[in-house]
């Protein structure tokens, strides 16, 4: 059975959403504040292996688990939904199916928790 990651394209396609994804949140105001110490050349790649791994491609993420990475950010529901809506938006614009977004969409909301540090 093919994994989400093989179906959606693969590295390619999560290369593609990544850097459609980063352009949103870094264009909004609300948003890009969060990343001005971040190192974004490496944010991107630690979200490509994060996505592909996320989606059951190869297990190469070697950054931080969802829940330290994000401690101590005060992140509301309002953040996650408006970084998880880009992401959505994201797929559509590389290509991705409507059923094979919201597929992936799951497993991101399944991470809210962890990440929002509730
Ligand atoms: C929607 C689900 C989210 C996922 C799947 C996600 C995923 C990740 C990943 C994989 C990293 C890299 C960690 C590392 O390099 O060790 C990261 C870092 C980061 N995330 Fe998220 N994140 C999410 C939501 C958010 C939200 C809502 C915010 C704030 C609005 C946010 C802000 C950040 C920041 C600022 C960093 C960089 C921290 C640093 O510079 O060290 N994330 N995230």
């Amino acid at each position: 059975m093919s994994t989400l990651y093989e179906k959606i394209g693969g590295q390619a396609t999560i290369e593609k959403v990544v850097d459609a994804f980063h352009n949103s949140v870094m264009a909004d105001n609300n948003l890009k504040s969060f990343f001005a110490k971040t190192d974004m050349a490496k944010q991107r790649a630690h979200q490509i292996a994060f996505f592909s791994q996320l989606l059951g491609g190869p297990k190469q993420y070697s950054g931080r688990p969802m829940d330290k990475t994000h401690t101590g950010m005060k992140l509301s529901d309002q953040h996650f939904e408006a970084i998880s809506n880009y992401l959505s938006a994201a797929m559509s614009t590389s290509g991705v199916s409507a059923e094979d977004t919201s597929a992936a969409m799951a497993k991101v909301s399944s991470l809210k928790a962890a990440i929002l540090n509730k």
